[in-house]
C-alpha cells in the first residue's frame, strides 16, 4: 500500500537518504533498522511528506504522494523521536488540541480521545498536566495523539529511546496489539534490534543512507547460514589475547565488549582447540562458551563490519 521509489535526501554536502527503496503491505509491521545517522528519520520525514526528497517518489496505493500531501497525511499516524506536547496541559487537554488539528470535533472527538488514551493505559490520569509525566508516559500520549484520526498506517520514529523498561514494554505490547488485532500497517524504526525482532515481520536494515540488505527476519539471518556465533566468556578482559584470537585463522569477524569475545566462524571450521590453547599461554581463564543463534545484530555487524550501537 505505502511504496517508496529510489527515495533520496541531500543535505548540502551529506546524502542522507540514497535511493532507498522500501515497501509497506497492508497489515505488514516492518522495520527499519540502523545506527545513528543511517537516515532514517529523514527517510520517515519523507514518507511524512514532512520533507521533500531530492529526487525520488513515495507512493500510496500506487499514487505519489509529493504534490498532494493531504491524501497521505489522512492515513497516516506519526510519532516523532522528539515529544511534541504542550507541558502545560493535561493529556486529555493535548488529544483534544491534536484532534481538532485533524478536524475532529464534538462527540467524535470525546469518544477517539477516550479510546486512544484507553489503548495507551493513560484513562486514569488524563486530567494531570504532561509535565508531571515521566519520559515514557508522555512518549505514550504522543502514540496516543498520532491514533486519534485512526489511521490505517503508524510510523513510528525510535519512540522507546530514553524511557524506562516499563513504559518501553508497554510502548511495545501496545504497538504489537495494534498490528496482530487489528491490522495496523506499522513501520518501526529503531537502532534496538530486539525490538525490531519482536515487533516486525519484515526488516530493512539501513547504513549511511543505503538500504544494505532487506528480506523477512529468517531470510536476513540466511546471510549467516553458513556461519556460526560463538560467545565466550573470560574472567575479565584480556586485550592481547583477544587481540590474538581476532587474528586467528578462520575467524570471519570478532567483536569484544568487557570480558566477552564474539566469533562469526564458518559452520564446519574448528577453533575452540586453538582457543583454549591460546588461553591457557595468556593464562587467562574461560568461564563459559556458547553457541549462538544469529541475531539481527549479527547480521548488521557481518554486512558492515560494525556494531548497531557501541
Ligand atoms: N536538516 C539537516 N541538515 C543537514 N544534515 C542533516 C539534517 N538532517 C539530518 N542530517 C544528516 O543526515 C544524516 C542522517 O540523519 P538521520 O537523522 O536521518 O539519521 P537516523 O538514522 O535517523 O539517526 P538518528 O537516530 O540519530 O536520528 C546524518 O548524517 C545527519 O547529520
Amino acid at each position: 500500500m505505502l511504496k517508496t521509489e529510489k527515495l533520496t535526501k541531500k543535505f548540502k554536502d551529506t546524502l542522507a537518504v540514497d535511493e532507498v527503496t522500501i515497501e509497506l503491505g497492508q497489515g505488514e509491521s516492518v522495520g527499519l533498522l540502523g545506527p545513528n545517522g543511517a537516515g532514517k528519520s529523514t527517510a520517515i520525514s519523507m514518507i511524512s511528506t514532512l520533507i521533500q526528497p531530492t529526487s525520488g517518489d513515495v507512493r500510496l496505493n500506487g499514487k505519489s504522494v509529493l504534490k498532494k500531501p493531504g491524501e497521505m497525511r489522512k492515513v497516516l499516524g506519526v510519532v516523532p523521536q522528539k515529544i511534541a506536547l504542550y507541558e502545560e496541559l493535561s493529556a486529555y487537554e493535548n488529544l483534544k488540541f491534536f484532534g481538532r488539528i485533524y478536524g475532529l470535533s464534538g462527540k467524535k472527538l470525546e469518544e477517539r480521545i477516550q479510546i486512544v488514551l484507553e489503548l495507551v493505559g493513560l484513562s486514569d490520569r488524563q486530567k494531570e498536566l504532561v509535565k508531571k509525566y515521566s519520559g515514557g508516559m508522555q512518549r505514550r500520549v504522543n502514540l496516543a495523539a498520532a491514533m486519534l484520526h485512526e489511521p490505517e498506517v503508524l510510523i513510528m520514529d525510535e519512540p522507546t529511546v530514553g524511557i524506562d523498561p516499563q513504559s518501553r514494554n508497554h510502548l511495545l505490547e501496545t504497538i504489537r496489539k495494534l498490528n496482530r488485532e487489528q491490522g495496523m500497517t506499522v513501520l518501526y524504526t529503531s537502532h534496538y534490534m530486539e525490538e525490531v525482532e519482536k515487533l516486525c515481520d519484515r526488516v530493512y536494515i539501513m547504513d549511511h543512507g543505503k538500504v544494505i540488505a532487506a528480506g523477512t527476519k529468517d531470510e536476513l539471518k540466511g546471510v549467516l547460514s553458513e556461519e556460526e556465533t560463538v560467545l565466550i566468556e573470560f574472567d575479565q578482559n584480556y586485550p592481547p589475547l583477544f587481540e590474538k584470537i581476532s587474528q586467528m585463522e578462520g575467524i570471519n569477524h570478532a567483536v569484544v565488549s568487557d570480558n566477552r569475545l564474539k566469533l562469526i566462524i564458518p559452520k564446519g571450521v574448528r577453533v575452540l582447540g586453538t582457543l583454549f590453547h591460546e588461553a591457557e599461554r595468556y593464562n587467562a581463564q574461560i568461564i563459559n562458551v556458547t553457541v549462538q543463534k544469529p541475531t539481527l545484530e549479527d547480521v548488521f555487524l557481518r554486512l558492515t563490519g560494525r556494531k548497531l550501537r557501541d
